[in-house]
């Protein structure tokens, strides 16, 4: 995926779609895909992985660990393997490490570098350029590196020199972050001491499960009301460990919403991760009235799956809470279209970090309603979507800033309106859902 000049945006449009069926797989998730190379790279030996997401941001992580020593094969669709060199023996990359759109592999990989005795320079596309390094940076200064180079605000490009000996620290988040809660863990890793991370709300659990699976000492414990104090070990003794790598939630919910949406829809949805950290969206949908239900739930690499069954539904407006945002913070937009249908007001409270993702989801999704005749408002922090009759007119053009959540929702939008939705770039959507139109396709979706 090229997002340069060169390579000009490709717009696409979705119409309205007869009923969808059928049953469909979404691609392995984006979080567990993006640690599952990481952690490979920093134990000794082979590591095999099932499943994982062929999106262009994990790709790019997988190129940032060869920089840095692991030898990677693709043996298959999904199924790699990674030779680490291993925690404490990895090389200084020759090159930038250029991360393209991807926030998550770019910050978990400052930790990696921030714990080693190398300098990295990290770097991505017009998007990353904007995205705000200094929450990552802070806490890993204050474990021992050094930030040698950094654009204007704390931004890519930067030039990181990592500690050999990263100190011990106790750090709490400044806000509910898996992104910087692992890159803490990730350079601590390294230190001969404990690393604490304490989150007032807990974020998505994959960085602790997959350190644990890897052999790690690493225990969570409640903390307050809704955080989680992770106390880290340092220098384990990483032993490769087989991943297999559920179905991403994250993707399914363009599926899962296209069905309640789209009238006379019932599909499946297969392998999907169920992580109480990650199920906001599916909470959310069914206080709107969705019908979903759960079959054939199964451990999985770990994790609790499902095979989701979706049928269109009439739904209504509510009220989500700030506390839930971490567990659905990708899930906003595509909530703000389901919304958009549903009879009455939905106020979704407490999405500040949205205005710091691939784009500010907040004015993108805002524009994005009001371009296809659907009324909102951001008060503050909130979004409040003022759905009304369960009908959108649609008609619109959507800018989608390169930003791949805001493609497929709005994409989403055009299967179930009135006139045809139209996005002006879908390239951004291969970062975490290559076959997404494919797989849409399949279901009964129609894009042109
Ligand atoms: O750790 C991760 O894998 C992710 C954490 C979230 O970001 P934040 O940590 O910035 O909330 C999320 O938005 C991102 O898509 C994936
Ligand atoms: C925010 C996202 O990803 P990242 O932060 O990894 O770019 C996302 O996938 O919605």
């Amino acid at each position: 995926m090229q997002t340069d000049a060169e390579h000009p945006a490709s717009p696409l449009r979705a119409s309205r779609a007869r009923a969808l069926s059928g049953r469909c797989r979404p691609p392995g998730d984006k979080s567990v895909s993006h640690r599952s190379l990481i952690l490979g790279t920093l134990a000794v030996g082979e590591t095999a992985i099932e499943g994982l997401l062929e999106g262009e941001d994990v790709l790019r992580t997988a190129e940032a660990c060869r920089a840095l020593g692991a030898r990677i094969d693709r043996l298959g669709p999904g199924s790699w393997s990674v030779r680490g060199p291993g925690l404490g023996s990895l090389l200084e990359p020759r090159e930038t490490l250029d991360f393209g759109n991807a926030g998550t592999g770019s910050r978990l990989m400052m930790g990696v570098v921030a714990g080693h005795p190398i300098t990295a320079r990290f770097d991505g596309d017009a998007s990353l350029r904007k995205r705000p390094m200094r929450r990552i940076l802070d806490p890993l200064t204050q474990q021992g590196a050094r930030v040698l180079e950094e654009a204007e605000g704390g931004r890519c490009p930067i030039l990181l020199r990592g500690a050999a000996e990263p100190l011990p620290v106790e750090y709490k988040t400044p806000v509910a972050s898996a992104q910087i809660k692992s890159a803490v863990l990730l350079c601590g890793l390294n230190s001969p001491g404990r690393t604490v991370v304490i989150e007032s709300e807990a974020s998505r659990d994959h960085t602790e499960k997959m350190l644990a699976h890897f052999g790690a000492r690493i225990a969570s414990e409640p903390f307050g009301p809704h955080g989680r104090k992770i106390t880290l070990e340092g220098r384990p003794e990483l032993r490769p460990a087989p991943v297999r790598v559920p179905a991403d939630p994250s993707s399914a919910a363009f599926p899962l919403v296209a069905a309640l949406i789209v009238p006379g829809s019932e599909i499946v949805i297969e392998g999907v991760m169920i992580n109480p950290l990650r199920n906001g969206l599916l909470t959310t949908l069914q206080e709107m009235g969705a019908r979903i239900s759960f079959e054939n739930r199964r451990a999985e690499g770990g994790e609790e799956v499902a095979d989701i069954r979706v049928a269109a539904s009439t739904l209504a407006g509510v009220d989500v809470p700030a506390e839930r945002a971490p567990s659905m913070i990708d899930e906003y937009p595509i909530l703000a279209v389901a919304a958009a249908f549903a009879g009455g007001e939905t106020r979704m409270r407490g999405l500040s970090e949205l205005r710091v993702k691939e784009s500010d989801r907040l004015e993108a999704i805002a524009a994005g309603l009001r371009a296809n005749a659907v009324e909102c408002e951001i008060s503050g922090d909130d979004l409040i979507v003022r759905g009304g009759t369960g009908r959108v007119s649609g008609g619109g053009v959507v800018e989608t800033h390169l930003d791949h959540r805001i493609a497929m929702s709005f994409l989403v939008m055009g299967l179930a309106a009135e006139q045809d939705v139209t996005v002006d770039d879908d390239r951004m959507i291969a970062t975490s859902f290559p076959d997404f139109r494919a797989l849409m396709e399949v279901l009964g979706a129609r894009f042109a």
